[in-house]
């Protein structure tokens, strides 16, 4: 009997104490995952725009589209990052833009009451009238000369004679000037920007708005292709009439392709950030959607970066002519990307639907550019923002919040959108447009000249190198 019981209580025993072990052991695992939660500051593995690095929004001020501003406090057009403060701008407290502090505390506090909105959702055209009068006075008070865009070099005088033209009756030729390189090229017209993922027919786009030109060879035409990947490097295209150049296309490389390979996408994120962080001369970038597409994480977190990075955008919906009811997957992207009414445009690169509306689009953008320049002082100094070649604060520049996008990418819920969206790591090519194999991607790249693609790789390797060697966070 007393063995019996013996027996009965041996493993009774040994399971306790095991338990006992395992409970620790969980503990102790418990513990330290809330150590590296707490230690690890931005934990998003959703949300990588194809500007990963968030240090990169520091010091440039957002302003979605220059006709649908934010009413928040805002700052002035010419306080836009074309030039400005430079280095010197922080030494009185301001950004490179020469905007206060005060102001960015302003938006910041507007955007914590609209936690679940993005900051670009509440403009609409009533409240950006009010917007503009409360901005004037808001900078008026707060901003000084320093507040003028610098025109120390001559494409800005350049660009502040650009003239709008006609593209329906200017006979024009496309040209390819060439792509991004270290040295940017220096031109003398507005810059139209194309973005978007790969496939979504920005080359397309881009093409069927200079449909009316005669272009004198192929290769002057944006490459289109049925595989992702067409468009390897920051390409720029001239629009030009009888020699004289009337605007810039610039065809970036799409993102959010899974098949490439790290290198790849790092040198397109970094070849896209440095344009989109130095150029002069962009007046409005381009966002096109695929409209038979959920609105993915990678179109938010990217339209958010652009937001915070001050880029002038207007939102595009392709390939309409795909679908049997564009009006409603318009709304369906509205929502996804929570647009102000009316967005996005809808266009066809088929059938031409939209294409003289956002003609208007980009006309009415550049013009707002050259005004822009032109409501500025000239200052005759050497050394301005643009001057530092690389687009990034320095180091130990005072840490700027303009982040209002990203920060709206961080905030919304699982309910705000539906769970179908793909993020970026799951996209995949439509087979309507591609059955893309690794082989046909390869093939199409040793297409491209090749030329182009190693200045791109090169320079953005050697910019990996130079913020690993400055201890930034390269992704
Ligand atoms: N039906 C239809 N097809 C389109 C339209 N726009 C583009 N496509 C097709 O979509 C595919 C991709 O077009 P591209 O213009 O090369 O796309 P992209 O965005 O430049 O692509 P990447 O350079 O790889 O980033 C091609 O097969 C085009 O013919 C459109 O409006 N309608
Ligand atoms: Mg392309």
């Amino acid at each position: 009997m007393n063995l019996l019981k013996l027996a009965s209580e041996i493993p009774k025993a040994n399971f306790t104490s095991q338990k006992k072990s395992n409970m620790l052991r969980l503990f102790a695992i418990l513990i330290c995952a809330c150590l590296v939660q707490s230690f690890v500051p931005h934990f998003r593995p959703h949300f990588r725009p194809i500007i990963s690095n968030k240090r990169s929004f520091r010091g440039i001020n957002p302003l979605f589209s220059k006709s649908d501003r934010s009413p928040r406090g805002h700052v002035s057009k010419s306080s836009k990052s074309r030039g400005s403060a430079g280095p010197k701008g922080k030494k009185d407290g301001k950004n490179r833009t020469g905007v206060k502090k005060e102001e960015k505390i302003m938006k910041t506090d507007v955007t914590a009451t609209n936690n679940h909105q993005p900051p670009w959702a509440i403009a609409t055209k009533k409240q950006n009238k009010q917007s503009t009068t409360s901005s004037t006075s808001t900078t008026s008070a707060t901003s000084t000369p320093d507040n003028a865009i610098p025109m120390n070099d001559a494409t800005l005088r350049s660009l502040s004679t650009w003239k709008p033209f006609s593209p329906y009756k200017t006979p024009s030729t496309l040209t390819f000037l060439g792509s991004l390189s270290s040295t940017l090229p220096s031109l003398l017209t507005p810059e139209i920007a194309f973005l978007g993922r790969s496939n979504v027919g920005k080359s397309s786009l881009l093409n069927i708005l200079s449909s009316s030109s005669q272009s004198s060879h192929p290769s002057d035409r944006a490459r289109v292709g049925k595989t992702p990947g067409a468009t390897a490097s920051v390409n720029y295209y001239s629009l030009e009439s009888e020699k004289k150049p009337l605007i810039t296309f610039v065809d970036l490389p799409g993102f959010g392709y899974a098949k490439l390979s790290r290198e790849v996408k790092e040198s397109i994120s970094l070849t896209a950030e440095k344009y989109l962080s130095t150029s002069k001369s962009l007046a409005l970038g381009v966002l096109l959607l695929d409209i038979r597409r959920e609105v993915s994480d990678d179109d938010r977190a990217v339209l958010a970066a652009l937001y915070d990075m001050d880029v002038p955008l207007i939102i595009v919906a392709t390939k309409s002519d795909k679908v049997k009811d564009p009006s409603l997957e318009k709304l369906k992207i509205n929502k996804g990307l929570g647009l102000p009414p009316g967005q996005p445009l809808v266009v066809s690169s088929e059938t031409g639907e939209g294409v003289r509306d956002l003609w208007k689009i980009l006309i009415e953008a550049c013009e707002e550019l050259v005004e822009e320049i032109n409501g500025v002082e000239v200052e005759e100094e050497e050394g301005g923002f643009y001057d530092d070649g690389d687009g990034y604060g320095e180091e130990g520049e005072e840490e700027l919040m303009y982040d209002q996008g990203y920060d709206w990418v961080q905030s919304f819920g699982d309910d705000q959108f539906d769970d179908e969206s793909d993020s970026g790591a799951n996209y995949a090519v439509d087979s309507l447009d591609s059955e893309a194999t690794f082989a046909d991607i390869n093939r199409e790249k040793q297409m491209n000249d090749p030329a182009n693609q190693r200045i791109t790789l090169k320079d953005s390797l050697s910019r990996l190198k130079k913020m690993e060697k400055d201890g930034r966070d390269v992704l």
